[in-house]
C-alpha cells in the first residue's frame, strides 16, 4: 500500500473557542491533486493554514513523508516545510517587480541560480516578458500567475492553492484552471486545491475531500462521490436536487413515482430516501398522471422542468430542448436513472457494496 505524502489525522482548530476545524483527517498521495470542497465557512482555509504551518492544531497531527510536521507538541515552522501556497488574497509585494516577487523566496541562493530559477518559473506561467512590471500594471489573471510562479520558485514538494481563481471572471477562470492543472500534472507536483465550487473541484481533483462543519465527510474519486455519496449532505452538495422518500419492499423500493427495482440490505418496510438528480427523473403523457408541470427553464441544450407530485414534493427533471410542455400540464413522472440511486436510511448511505440481491449483506 502506497504511503501518502501528506497525512492529516483528526485535526482540530478553534478560533476564540469557536471550532473552525472540528475533526479533519485526509491524505494526499505524491503527484496527486486533492480538491477540498465545501460550503463557505466549513473550515477549508483553516485546514490549508494548518498544513502550511500558519496555524497550530489543538489536536491531531500532520505528517509529510513520514515526518511529523505538526501536533500540539511539535511544530515545524512554515519555511522549513517545503510547502508552497497560493492564496486568493495572497497579495504580491506591491513595491517589488514581477521578477523580484518571484525571486523573493530564493534570497539565500547565489545570484545566477536565482536568475535561472526565476526566469524558468516566469516562462512556465507564460510571463517571461513581464518581469520588469509592477503588480499594479498586471491584470488579475497575470497577478495570479505571478503568485503561482512565486510559490513554485523554491521548488516546494507540495503546493496549496486556496480559491486561486475566485477573483477572476468566468472565461479567465476556466482558462487558468486548465493551465494550472496541466502545469501541476506536468511537474508531477502534489497539491491541495480548495474551492467552494463543485464543478471546479470535479475538474481539478484527482480525488475530492468534501467538507462540512469542520469535518471531512467523504474523500474519494469524483465518480464515486458523485454516484455513491455517503450522506444526504454530500448528495445535495454534489448536485442532487431532490430526495424521494420510499419504502423497502421485496422487489425494490416503492416510491410515489413507482417501484424502483433496486435492492437494499434492509428489512421490508424500512423507510429510506433516494437522492434523485434532474437527469434521473423522466416524465411523459403516456399513463395516469401523478404530477403536474410547475415550471420550465430553457437552458439551450435542455429544458429543466419542475414537476409537483400529488404529495406536494417537487422534483426537477431534464428534457431535451425540443420537448415543450405547458405549465399546469398533468404528467406521469417516473425514475429514469439507468443506474442505482444513492439510498439513505437514518441519514447514512446504504452503500453499493452492501447492496445485495438475495437478502444477505456482503462481508
Ligand atoms: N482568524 C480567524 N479568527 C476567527 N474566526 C475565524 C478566523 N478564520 C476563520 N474563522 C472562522 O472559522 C470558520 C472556518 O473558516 P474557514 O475560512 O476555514 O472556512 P472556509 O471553508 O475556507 O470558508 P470560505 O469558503 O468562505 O473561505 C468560519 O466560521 C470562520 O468565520
Amino acid at each position: 500500500m502506497k504511503e501518502p505524502l501528506i497525512k492529516c489525522d483528526h485535526l482540530k482548530k478553534a478560533y476564540h473557542t469557536q471550532p473552525a476545524v472540528e475533526d479533519v483527517s485526509l491524505h494526499v498521495y505524491e503527484g496527486e491533486i486533492l480538491a477540498v470542497v465545501g460550503p463557505s465557512g466549513c473550515g477549508k482555509t483553516t485546514t490549508l493554514r494548518l498544513i502550511a504551518g500558519f496555524e497550530r492544531p489543538e489536536r491531531g497531527e500532520i505528517w509529510m513523508q513520514g515526518r511529523l510536521l505538526s501536533s500540539p507538541d511539535i511544530f515545524v515552522p512554515p519555511e522549513k516545510r517545503r510547502i508552497g501556497v497560493v492564496f486568493q488574497d495572497y497579495a504580491l509585494f506591491p513595491h517589488l517587480t514581477v521578477y523580484e516577487n518571484v525571486a523573493f523566496g530564493l534570497r539565500k541562493q547565489p545570484h545566477p541560480q536565482v536568475n535561472r530559477q526565476v526566469n524558468q518559473m516566469l516562462e512556465l506561467v507564460g510571463l517571461n516578458h513581464l518581469g520588469k512590471r509592477m503588480p499594479h500594471e498586471l491584470s488579475g489573471g497575470e497577478r495570479q500567475r505571478v503568485a503561482l510562479a512565486r510559490a513554485l520558485a523554491p521548488r516546494p514538494q507540495v503546493l496549496l492553492l486556496d480559491e486561486p481563481f475566485s477573483s477572476l471572471d468566468l472565461d479567465l477562470r476556466l482558462k487558468l484552471r486548465e493551465e494550472v492543472r496541466t502545469l501541476l500534472k506536468g511537474m508531477g507536483l502534489t497539491a491541495l486545491f480548495v474551492t467552494h465550487d463543485q464543478e471546479e473541484a470535479l475538474y481539478m481533483g484527482d480525488r475530492l475531500a468534501i467538507m462540512n462543519e469542520g469535518v471531512v465527510q467523504q474523500l474519494d474519486q469524483p465518480e464515486v462521490i458523485f454516484s455513491q455519496p455517503i450522506n444526504p449532505f454530500v448528495a445535495e452538495f454534489m448536485g442532487s436536487a431532490n430526495f424521494l422518500p420510499g419504502r423497502v419492499v421485496e422487489q425494490g423500493i416503492e416510491t410515489e413515482i413507482g417501484l424502483i427495482p433496486q435492492q437494499v440490505s434492509l428489512p421490508a418496510g424500512s423507510e429510506v430516501e433516494l437522492a434523485v438528480r434532474a437527469d434521473d427523473v423522466g416524465f411523459d403523457l403516456k399513463g395516469p398522471a401523478n404530477g403536474v408541470i410547475l415550471s420550465r427553464v430553457f437552458k439551450g441544450v435542455m429544458n429543466v422542468y419542475k414537476v409537483r407530485l400529488h404529495s406536494g414534493l417537487v422534483l426537477e427533471a431534464f428534457q431535451p430542448h425540443y420537448r415543450l410542455f405547458a405549465e399546469g400540464q398533468p404528467v406521469r413522472v417516473f425514475a429514469d436513472a439507468g443506474h442505482e440511486l444513492a439510498c439513505f436510511h437514518n441519514g447514512a448511505a446504504i452503500k453499493g457494496d452492501e447492496r445485495h440481491l438475495d437478502g444477505v449483506t456482503k462481508d
